[in-house]
């Protein structure tokens, strides 16, 4: 894809792990509103390359624009203040906060860093904001609230009656959720999903399907990374497939199903991921 009006653009993306190159050479361009998919066997490198987008690791070569500004190797913390959200393979949350306050964090985040842009003052403004609270304080705090409660009620019944809870106390698919508002309520540019129906049983999979389609249907720019090929072939605009670190395809859905490199890299490896569909299954599931 042309890099000519890319919201991201990431080019010649390395990682090395002592003899391994987890990540290597990788370019990946994302134009707004788009959903790309990255798809490959087990250590293909897409974690790695995600994790290097996203600030978690620091890559030993290439470059990470968003919107033309250089985010090369930024904290995880400045990346997401840029406009990027994501979410973890494992699933990543606060345990001993609320489910509403660990989705405020994201609100939190996302109007410091707004603040931010006045640097000298913004330390200042912090300290008398939480000493004074005065009253347009109060009702800003009232309408983040009231945000979460929108954002939580994505889920339908999943989170809102456990809205008061600690999120060590629901379940793993809940927890997946709760992660996925907190990004949600960044009001990311791209939100990085790795994973998100990992350890889910069908029918949750099939409910996270849908939410990830309606994000899509809002227009949101989504980078995904998910083992459970049919959802992608689905949701994806675009698929980016690789293996050894390197892209091996790239191209529509039905593009990316019937390239032989796709099939040949799927075939030679004895692993796939634990919920992901026999290689022959790469032809099922049309959009
Ligand atoms: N911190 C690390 N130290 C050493 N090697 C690593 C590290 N992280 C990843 N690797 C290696 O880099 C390669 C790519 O791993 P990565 O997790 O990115 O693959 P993946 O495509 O996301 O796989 P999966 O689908 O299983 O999550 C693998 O060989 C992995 O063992």
């Amino acid at each position: 894809m042309a890099t000519e009006g890319a919201l991201l653009s990431a080019t010649g993306i390395t990682r090395r792990f002592g003899g391994i190159t987890a990540v290597d050479g990788v370019d990946l361009h994302v134009r707004e509103g788009e959903f790309l998919s990255v798809i490959g066997p087990n250590g293909a490198g897409k974690t790695t390359l995600f994790n290097l987008i996203s600030g978690q690791d620091r890559m030993d070569a290439g470059r990470v624009t968003l919107e033309g500004r250089d985010i090369t190797n930024l904290t995880p913390h400045r990346i997401a203040e840029n406009g990027i959200a994501r979410t973890f393979q494992h699933g990543r949350v606060f345990g001993n906060l609320t489910v509403m306050d660990n989705v405020l964090i994201g609100c939190h985040t996302r109007l410091r860093a707004a603040r931010s842009r006045v640097p000298v003052l913004a330390p200042v403004i912090e300290i008398l904001r939480a000493l004074i609270r005065p009253a347009p304080v109060r009702a800003e705090d009232a309408a983040m609230r009231a945000e979460a409660r929108d954002i939580i009620a994505t889920f339908g019944e999943r989170l809102t009656p456990r809205i008061d809870q600690p999120t060590y106390s629901l379940s793993y698919a809940n927890r997946r959720r709760v992660e996925i508002a907190r990004a949600l309520a960044l009001h990311p540019r791209i939100l990085i999903l790795d994973e998100p129906t990992a350890g889910m049983n069908e029918s949750e999979t099939a409910e996270m399907q849908q939410i990830i389609g309606d994000l899509k249907a809002q227009g949101r720019t989504i980078l995904l990374i998910e083992h459970k090929l049919n959802m992608v072939m689905q949701l994806s605009d675009r698929i980016m497939a690789m293996d050894n670190g390197k892209v091996i395809a790239e191209g529509t859905p039905a593009q990316v199903r019937n390239d032989p490199r796709v099939i040949e890299a799927y075939l030679g490896h004895s692993s796939i991921g634990g919920t992901a569909p026999a290689a022959h299954s790469l032809t099922e599931g049309a959009p």
